[in-house]
């Protein structure tokens, strides 16, 4: 993929929120963030808003979760106009507070019905059928983002800040013949975003484009192929297509922590973690960043900013390789440095984040070697494919394996149950429940011995019990399975030992003495 990126400074900047910002603080988001960044007396940029669709509360209960029942409705071909209803409620009391412009509100009204009429439309048509394409799922879904960005538009031209709706629902032609998200759909994609973006770019009076954070009918469908959390991605292209300086993730925490602060009160904020950090602590569980962003904005040299729309003038945390040169720099960092943290600093810790995933379930399967070993493992793989089951971690010898697979809901369940059953052809199953994933992330940690080691003995002082063990192979990545009762407690202490404060200080001594004898050295005493 060739974006050229050019390295001087674009003065844009691309401002991600998520639907629980967008739920709860609109107000904030337009008068402390968005007004703040384009203004001449502060960075004076030029600002383009990207949103997912709104969640009042949890995201479990938001406008795209109640957009996804509906299609599970219409499939089963049950009624679905009561949760439209209450979508429908929710936006219009939603315009009714906040939109005191009484023409800005009357439309803003009127395009919500509008957008909603559509949706039952295409849910009336699945529902006769008694099927819901994956094309149906992704224009039924697009309402969460529209909605949500029809709002805001409204919001900032009612407080002041012109702003400009941009749908992105068509942007991918319904003759696109891609059949995978490859580089050469990115490519595609971010050319059309350039044609969406000119007239911005391009105006004498600056307008912040408000994107809808779904990027259209995508090849495989945007929920199989990207999955939740897919307005990241999106703003990650918007970033690339306009050279942004900077991808600004705006969430309800000040950035990336040492561990979950609502689970561990003595996390620390981080300055910076490098992509593949930010990879596994979303995979395994703390849900930071959607793990296809980062490659976009990356190669295009932009700095992604996790930032809390609560504090707007907190730093935040830079997701940024440690030995890539920025956006203006020739040559990148030697020896390799994160942003803001120096090479002993970074030695320092070791370990980047400690994090936990729960509802996982584990399955022991011991072969009764009517196969041989790589047939066993074949037919295992194929048998969970075909019920869409994802293997999170997995240890094997020749005749036994053990994976954890995460089960959050019961459709996964009810999958699990009908593999079972297949697996049992091979040899003897059992299967544990109730079980939490426990993994520590650090780019440094394998330049350490013993890093595994004190996590281990750490989790057994505390009478936890290990279920399984497993090192990601790309050495950032040390995780075990456990009780899900005992998960908040395994990362309390982890974090107490490998992670806090007082550790990093105690080694502090330690690495003074390191540095000394390496100055030594290069001396040649
Ligand atoms: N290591 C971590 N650093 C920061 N937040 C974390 C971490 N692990 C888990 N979290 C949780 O992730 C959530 C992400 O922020 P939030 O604004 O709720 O997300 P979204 O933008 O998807 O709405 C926070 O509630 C925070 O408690
Ligand atoms: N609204 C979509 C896309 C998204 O990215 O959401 P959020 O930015 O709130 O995580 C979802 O719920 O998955």
């Amino acid at each position: 993929m060739d974006f050229q990126p050019t390295s001087s400074p674009s003065n844009w900047v691309v401002q991600k929120f998520g639907g629980t910002s967008v739920g709860k603080f609109p107000v904030q988001i337009v008068d402390d963030i968005v007004k703040h960044y384009s203004k001449p007396d502060g960075p004076n940029n030029n600002v383009a808003v990207v949103c997912s669709a709104r969640s009042s509360y949890t995201k479990a209960e938001g406008t795209t979760s109640r957009l996804l029942k509906c299609c599970d409705l219409a499939s089963q071909e049950s009624e679905f106009q009561d949760i439209i209803e209450v979508i429908r409620q929710d936006h219009i009391d939603n315009a009714d507070r906040f939109i005191l412009n009484p023409a800005l509100q009357a439309k803003l009204v009127d395009d919500t019905n509008k957008e909603l009429e559509l949706v039952k439309k295409y849910l009336n048509a699945s529902k006769v059928l008694g099927e819901v394409s994956s094309r149906t799922v992704d224009l039924v879904m697009s309402c969460g983002e529209k909605l949500s960005c029809l709002f805001m538009t409204a919001l900032c031209n009612d407080r002041g800040c012109k702003a400009k709706y941009v749908d992105l629902s068509h942007i991918v032609p319904s003759d696109f013949s891609a059949s995978a998200l490859d580089n050469s759909f990115y490519t595609f994609l971010v050319q059309a975003l350039k044609e969406k973006l000119a007239p911005f770019v391009s105006a004498k009076e600056r307008i912040v484009p408000v994107f809808t954070g779904f990027f259209g009918l995508v090849p495989t469908g945007l929920l199989n192929g990207v999955g939740r959390g897919y307005t990241d991605l999106c703003a990650a292209l918007i970033a690339v297509a306009v050279n942004a300086d900077e991808l600004q993730v705006w969430k309800e925490v000040d950035g990336i922590f040492t561990a979950d602060p609502r689970k561990v009160p003595e996390a620390r904020l981080l300055d910076s973690v490098t992509p593949e950090e930010a990879s596994e602590l979303t995979y395994y569980g703390s849900e930071v960043i959607h793990p296809f962003t980062m490659e976009q904005v990356i190669r295009a040299k932009i700095p992604i900013r996790i930032k809390n729309v609560q504090n707007p003038l907190g730093n935040g945390t830079i997701i940024y390789p440690d030995n890539v040169a920025k956006k203006g720099e020739s040559t990148p960092p030697h020896p390799p440095e994160n942003l803001s943290s120096s090479f002993y600093e970074k030695r320092k810790r070791g370990a980047t984040a400690i994090t936990t995933k729960n509802d996982i379930f584990v399955i022991n399967i011991h072969s009764n070697k009517k196969t041989l070993s790589h047939g066993f493992l074949a037919q295992i793989f194929t048998i969970l494919d075909k019920y869409k089951l994802v293997v999170d971690l997995i240890s094997t010898s020749e005749v036994h394996v053990s994976m954890a697979l995460p089960i959050p809901d019961a459709d996964s369940l009810k999958s699990l149950r009908q593999a079972e059953e297949k697996l049992r052809i091979l040899g003897s199953v059992d299967i544990t429940k109730k079980l939490s994933i426990v993994s520590l992330v650090g780019k440094h940690m394998k330049q350490y011995i013993g890093i595994a080691g004190t996590m281990f003995t750490t989790l057994a002082e505390e009478g936890i019990n290990i279920e399984m063990i497993s090192q990601g192979a790309n050495e950032i990545n040390i995780s075990c399975v456990i009780n899900e009762s005992d998960s908040i407690k395994a990362l309390q202490c982890i974090h107490a030992k490998l992670l806090s404060e007082r550790t990093n200080t105690s080694n502090q001594f330690e690495h003074a003495i390191d540095e000394r004898l390496e100055q030594l050295k290069r001396l040649g005493i």
